[in-house]
């Protein structure tokens, strides 16, 4: 462990200021020396933040917060911003239970303008903030910071396109490293690379002001005249970039680990009255050797060895079992396509990706555009997967209705990370997938406990539907499995003692808890029997009957609570006059913050002791034990 000498006592931007030039590289490694110890313990995003340490250093000795503002896009990268603002004696608990959270949280801290954890929102949020600043008479800076992967989404050109018109100061940070999770794919990395060797850029263009501002054309120097001019000789003169093309004033590329140079273009930037763009390159994973051979790998990353740069847990998922199933079918039907929105390695497609290079499509950041353009291949007889997570899917609500389900086309989702994903919390969580699609007309929905499920699923979801298939699993891998319990059905199973009165229903990793309640609740006394669903939309009719040959009956489901298959479930029973009790445990109508998976399933009730604390608190309550 460091002594961090310098990093131990700056309580504030103000103390960052406040350092000799001379002091910048000692606090940079102190910084990154802390990133690496905490991230190697609690688990985080690293590559990320080592990158950009110098230019968040820069950005603080250059502007002023909390009355400046910073909008830190995905937010995975705020870990500097977080230590040189007052939080480096808590950041031994990031990521955990009640400590520093892993992303900007405006209720964490004033110097947090903006909440992240999904991409390319900064500079629509950033813009807003600006417009506000300037209703109120506020003359403050404001900046987003957005990385090269986050520019791929669709919303950052949105709001590109809309704040080109700002009359005011706005900076716009683009961060280019040459990676999104894995190698930044598509048009706009591969254009930020002709921008990128082009270092004499900024210089030609200044150059170029400065001797045209000499010459004069009725009375007024040519340069002004030629900035208003719409002609083509202005684009001769000074070359467009895009950005320029959005209105913005390009300056770049600067080098993002040179702070004087950082310094130099920030301050020149917030003399510009008008959008500017300010192209920073950095390398991901800086100053950690396997971080910056590996930036994928340790872009997010468990707790891992600091010496050998090895994880110190590794674990078959669901991701690979879903990723190599899909190969092997693959392998025997030309007609699949896998797609992902920037997540091959989350999601488990990289095998795809190589084996079946010309049908494997990564979009970049853009799940609104993974679903139509699945639809597209849909149309054609393709039969697309779109791979993705469960809380990015969320931004595919309207492509699912409008594109998908309203014209009956038969598309794969492929839901990753489905229920509580733990340590990135809020943003993160997968507990609104089920309500969103259960909300939609033509759309089947599996929610398989084991890998054998997974495949099975998965097989009916391509072969079987003809409409929107969702196939959802969670983080990690299998959990317990009774050594009585056969194979995973499609439909559903029951585990159990018909007779005993009592049944729990529930689908998906809960099934696992279930049966450990099962066996604690036997143990003082109580049977009961499990109802397990694997197909939660549309459920079997006869799972319904079934239940109500119950008198009392719990739902246990790990989503939210409005649109859940426990509240569909109770509507079919109360059609079927069922007159027994009826119990929902869901995660109610809450957002859940961070904290492992087992803390957040035991402060919802949601595993084994919780449910058969639930259990016996209904049974004492209606004096039924
Ligand atoms: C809507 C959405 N989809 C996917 C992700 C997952 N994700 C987090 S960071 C990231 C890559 C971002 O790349 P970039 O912006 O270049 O940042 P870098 O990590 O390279 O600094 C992705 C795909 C996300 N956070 N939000
Ligand atoms: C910041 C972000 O959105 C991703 O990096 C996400 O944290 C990945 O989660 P997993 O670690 O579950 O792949
Ligand atoms: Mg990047």
């Amino acid at each position: 462990m460091g002594d961090y000498e310098l990093l131990s006592k700056i309580k504030s931007p103000a103390d960052v200021k406040r350092l000799d030039e001379k002091d910048l590289a000692k606090l940079c490694s102190e910084i990154r020396e802390k990133l690496i110890e905490t991230v190697s313990l609690n688990g985080g995003h690293l590559s990320p933040n080592l990158g950009v340490v110098e230019l968040t250093v820069a950005l603080h000795r250059t502007f002023n917060l909390p009355k400046d503002s910073i909008v830190w896009d995905v937010g995975h990268q705020s870990y500097t911003h977080k230590l040189l603002t007052g939080r480096f004696d808590d950041f031994y608990t990031l990521r955990q239970k009640g400590g520093i959270s892993g992303f900007p949280k405006r209720s964490e801290s004033k110097y947090d303008d903006f909440n992240t954890g999904h991409s390319s929102t900064s500079i629509s949020a950033a813009y807003g903030i600006a417009r506000a600043k300037m209703l109120s008479g506020d003359q403050s800076h404001t900046v987003a910071v957005i990385g090269d992967g986050s520019f791929t989404g669709g919303l950052a050109f949105e709001a590109m396109n809309n704040a080109g018109r700002f009359k005011k100061n706005f900076i716009v940070i683009l961060n280019d490293n040459k990676m999104s999770i894995s190698k930044n794919v598509g048009a706009f990395p591969r254009y930020l690379t002709t921008v990128r060797i082009q270092p004499w850029y900024i210089r030609v263009k200044k150059n170029t002001e400065k001797v045209l501002s000499k010459i004069p054309l009725f009375g007024r120097p040519i340069s002004a005249f030629l900035r208003r001019s719409k002609s083509k000789i202005k684009n001769l003169v000074y070359k467009n970039t895009l950005f320029d093309c959005f209105g913005f004033t390009y300056i770049g590329p600067i080098d993002g680990h040179d702070i004087p140079e950082l310094e130099n273009a920030l301050s020149a930037a917030k003399k510009i009255n008008s959008p500017v763009l300010l192209h920073v390159v950095t390398k991901k994973g800086k100053g950690y050797l396997p971080a910056e051979e590996n930036p994928g790998t340790f872009h997010g990353i468990g707790k891992f060895d600091i010496d050998s740069g090895e994880p110190i847990s590794s674990h078959k998922g669901f991701s690979a079992e879903f990723g190599n199933t899909l190969c092997e079918l693959a392998e025997k039907d030309k007609k699949i396509c896998a797609i992902t929105a920037a997540m091959a390695k989350g999601t488990g497609l990289e095998k795809f990706s190589i084996y079946h290079k010309e049908r494997f499509f990564d979009v970049g950041i853009a799940e609104e555009h993974a679903v139509t353009f699945a639809c597209g291949l849909a149309s054609k007889g393709m039969r697309p997967v779109f791979a993705v997570y469960s809380t990015f899917l969320q931004r595919s609500y309207d492509q699912i209705i409008h594109d998908a389900a309203m014209s009956g086309l038969h598309i794969v989702l492929a839901i990753d990370r489905a229920g509580i994903v733990g340590d990135d919390g809020e943003t993160h969580q997968g507990v609104f997938d089920v309500s969103m699609l259960n909300s939609i007309p033509n759309v089947t929905i599996f929610s398989p406990t084991y890998f054998d499920g997974l495949k099975c699923a998965l097989n009916s979801a391509i072969y079987v539907c003809n409409n929107v298939a969702a196939v959802r699993y969670p983080r990690g891998g299998e959990l317990y499995k009774p050594d009585d319990f056969g194979e995973e059905s499609i439909t559903y199973d029951i585990y159990g003692n018909k007779d005993c009165g009592k049944l729990i229903i529930t689908y998906g990793r809960l099934f696992s808890y279930a049966c450990k309640a099962k066996e604690m609740l036997a143990e003082k006394g109580i049977e009961v029997c499990i109802l397990k669903l694997c197909k939660i939309k549309p459920i079997d009719p006869s799972a319904f009957d079934f239940a109500t040959e119950f008198n009392t009956v719990w739902f246990f489901e790990e989503g939210i609570k409005t649109g859940s298959v426990a509240r569909n479930f109770g509507d079919a029973l109360l059609a079927r006059q069922f007159n027994g009790c009826y119990h929902i445990k869901t995660i109610g109508d809450k957002f859940v913050k961070q904290m492992s998976v087992s803390e957040a399933l035991h402060m919802l009730k949601l595993d084994a002791e919780g449910m058969a604390d639930v259990v016996l608190e209904d049974l004492d309550r209606i004096g039924n034990r």
